[in-house]
């Protein structure tokens, strides 16, 4: 295999060949069973601190992009929940697919949601840095946040409007003044399993803390749909009465799919979908709050 990707010819079923961790014990994502999770009365209330300032940039690097935070101090941490000590925000990302049908790497009960954030912390009690810790079987703790098909959501525009300015593979840009609990639901409730990174080198570092109520992101299917049906009862050619700029603000959830997975000197290539399949449970048990 070539390099890693999303591709018939590089995807999820060929990383193992490169990284034979990938049919290990503890590997994410995982398909949530609801009916056999165990409500444990010893988790704690998960307590997101994040100060705006520590967002430094937003990237394109190829297979996502991500809004990467200063980590040299403990300025934005995640405390609480299922962890011991104070994990600290390294970045967060996204991951979707080709349509509206999947996209989320996480599955509830089978049911996929069109996309899923990755809010991404490491041990800084027990660690010194992001890599020694995601070698620790504790030293990294992902929170999960899926994106369900609906309304445009407002806070999801400070990102989505920044991605034409990094289309390239290996782009970025100032990005700060960004907390990014503006993306989290009302309900902080959230499943949790031992797992692993989702992305080679699928690292089996990770706390996985699932939020089980989702935040909302438009998509010009969904919405042309919509304005479709509105067209027809209004009989009216409505779709074509909205300017273009305006237009713009429906397709969320289009503009990650425009991203390029290419860097400049590459035959353009788009990235549609980056999004790994869920993993055998090899007898894990998912706790929920
Ligand atoms: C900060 O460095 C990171 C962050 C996340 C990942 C992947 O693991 C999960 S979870 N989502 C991913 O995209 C990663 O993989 C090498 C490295
Ligand atoms: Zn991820």
């Amino acid at each position: 295999m070539l390099h890693w990707g999303y591709d018939e010819h590089n995807g999820p079923a060929h990383w193992k060949e490169v990284f034979p961790v990938a049919n290990g014990d503890r590997q994410s994502p995982i398909d949530i069973k609801t009916e056999e999770t165990k409500y444990d009365p010893s988790l704690r209330p998960l307590n997101p601190n994040y100060d705006p300032a520590s967002a430094k940039i937003i990237l394109n690097n190829g297979h996502s992009t991500s809004v990467e935070f200063d980590d040299t101090v403990n300025k934005s941490v995640l405390t609480g929940g299922p962890l011991s000590g104070t994990y600290r925000l390294r970045q967060i990302h996204f991951h979707w697919g080709s349509n509206d049908e999947a996209g989320s790497e996480h599955a509830v009960d089978g049911m996929k949601y069109a996309a899923e954030l990755h809010v991404v912390h490491w041990n800084s009690e027990k660690y010194s840095s992001f890599v020694e810790a995601a070698r620790q079987s504790d030293g990294l703790a992902v929170m999960a946040v899926f994106l369900q098909i609906g309304e445009c959501n407002p806070q999801l525009n400070k990102i989505t409007d920044r991605l034409d300015t990094i289309r390239i593979k290996g782009k970025r840009a100032l990005f700060t003044n960004f907390d990014p609990s503006c993306l989290l639901p009302k309900s902080l409730d959230y499943w949790t399993y031992f797992g692993s990174l989702t992305v080679p080198p699928l690292l089996e570092s990770v706390i996985w803390i699932v939020l089980r109520e989702p935040i909302s992101v438009c998509s010009e299917q969904s919405a042309f749909v919509r304005l479709t049906a509105m067209r027809m009862d209004l009989g009216l050619t409505f779709w074509f009465k909205i300017p273009a700029s305006q237009r713009q603000d429906i397709v969320q959830l289009a503009k990650f799919r425009s991203l390029l997975s290419t860097a400049e000197d590459e035959v353009a290539c788009c990235l549609l979908r980056n999004y790994r399949p869920p993993q055998p449970l090899k007898g894990r048990e998912v706790r929920r709050n």
